[in-house]
């Protein structure tokens, strides 16, 4: 569980950064995190892993403070930030090096990720292009199997046979003791993967809601499926047509389009909020 209440963070003492932020994450749960550039969500996962400290208000990740970096804290905790630095090592030496650090470490689950993302495993980490190394730390990462699971753009450098391959890799790491937290521009490449979106502007929570609770007060269709009159809270040009987003009254599943759903929070957070607060 993650708990983050009143928290407020400044890089500097002319600005605030973030402001009285709230926000509570359970395990067994994949959380997609959205926001434009300068949203705030690397920082705040740099306050979820520890690197930055609140300047006021609390984050707990499973009752314990990230800032003080408590070995019992690090051992559950992988992060994969947007750029990783990999020593200059084989990637057979930088398993036993850096293993040990992860009690639940899975040798074999490592191996059979690589072979799932066609690394060898026989090679220097520094001789793998970009997306080659970062497909080596996600293997790593889920082989670690932490209670906590922290990805900033994890499929950016991914072609497209590796991100089917992250996605049906990922959709077998959710566990019940395990949070998943992972930030993203590149939304339709986790709209299936994700359980929970949380959408973020100008360092605020604009929208923190589980898929199907979306799916249950929110509706997405072309507009020309629509029947009489429709509650339209959003619409929105694409090749295909115009796509709308209007109120699920009738109990009508449809499927939920994630870039839709940012782009309408976006438009007008009121009015999207709005129909969760009622
Ligand atoms: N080290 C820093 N010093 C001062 N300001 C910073 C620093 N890092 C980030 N910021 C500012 O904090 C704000 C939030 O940045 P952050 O990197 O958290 O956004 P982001 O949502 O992750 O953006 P992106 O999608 O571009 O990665 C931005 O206005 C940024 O300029």
């Amino acid at each position: 569980m993650i708990t983050v209440d009143n928290l407020t963070y400044s890089y500097n003492k002319k600005t605030k950064l973030f402001n009285g932020l709230h926000l509570h994450l359970q395990a067994g749960k994949i959380y997609g995190l959205l926001g434009k550039n300068g949203a705030g969500k690397s920082t705040l996962m740099k306050i979820i892993t520890g690197l930055l400290s609140p300047s006021e208000g609390t984050c707990l990740v499973n009752g314990l403070p990230p800032q003080q970096r408590e070995k019992k804290f690090l051992e559950q905790l992988f992060f994969i930030p947007e750029e990783c630095y990999l020593p200059p090592l084989t990637i057979e030496k930088f398993i036993a090096i850096y293993s040990p650090f992860y009690p639940r470490f899975s040798h074999a689950t490592f191996t059979r990720y690589l072979e799932e993302f066609h690394i060898n495993g026989d090679k220097e980490l520094q001789q793998l292009s970009f997306g080659q190394k970062k497909k080596t730390v996600i293997a790593f990462a889920l082989a670690a199997n932490t209670q906590l699971l922290v990805m900033d753009e994890p499929t950016n450098g991914l072609d497209i046979p590796s991100k089917i391959q992250f996605r049906k890799i990922m959709a077998q790491a959710n566990k019940a003791d395990r949070i998943i937290l992972l930030s993203t521009h590149q939304v339709r490449d986790v709209n299936d993967l994700v359980n929970s979106i949380i959408i973020m502007d100008n360092s605020s929570i604009l929208l923190h809601e589980d898929k199907q609770h979306i799916n249950d007060l929110l509706k997405f269709c072309y507009k020309q499926a629509l029947v009489g009159q429709e509650d339209v809270l959003y619409e929105e040009n694409t090749s295909n047509g115009t796509i709308v987003v209007c109120r699920n009254h009738g109990n009508v599943s449809t499927s939920l389009d994630v870039e839709i759903l940012f782009n309408a929070t976006l438009s007008n957070p009121t009015l999207i909020s709005s129909i969760f607060n009622q």
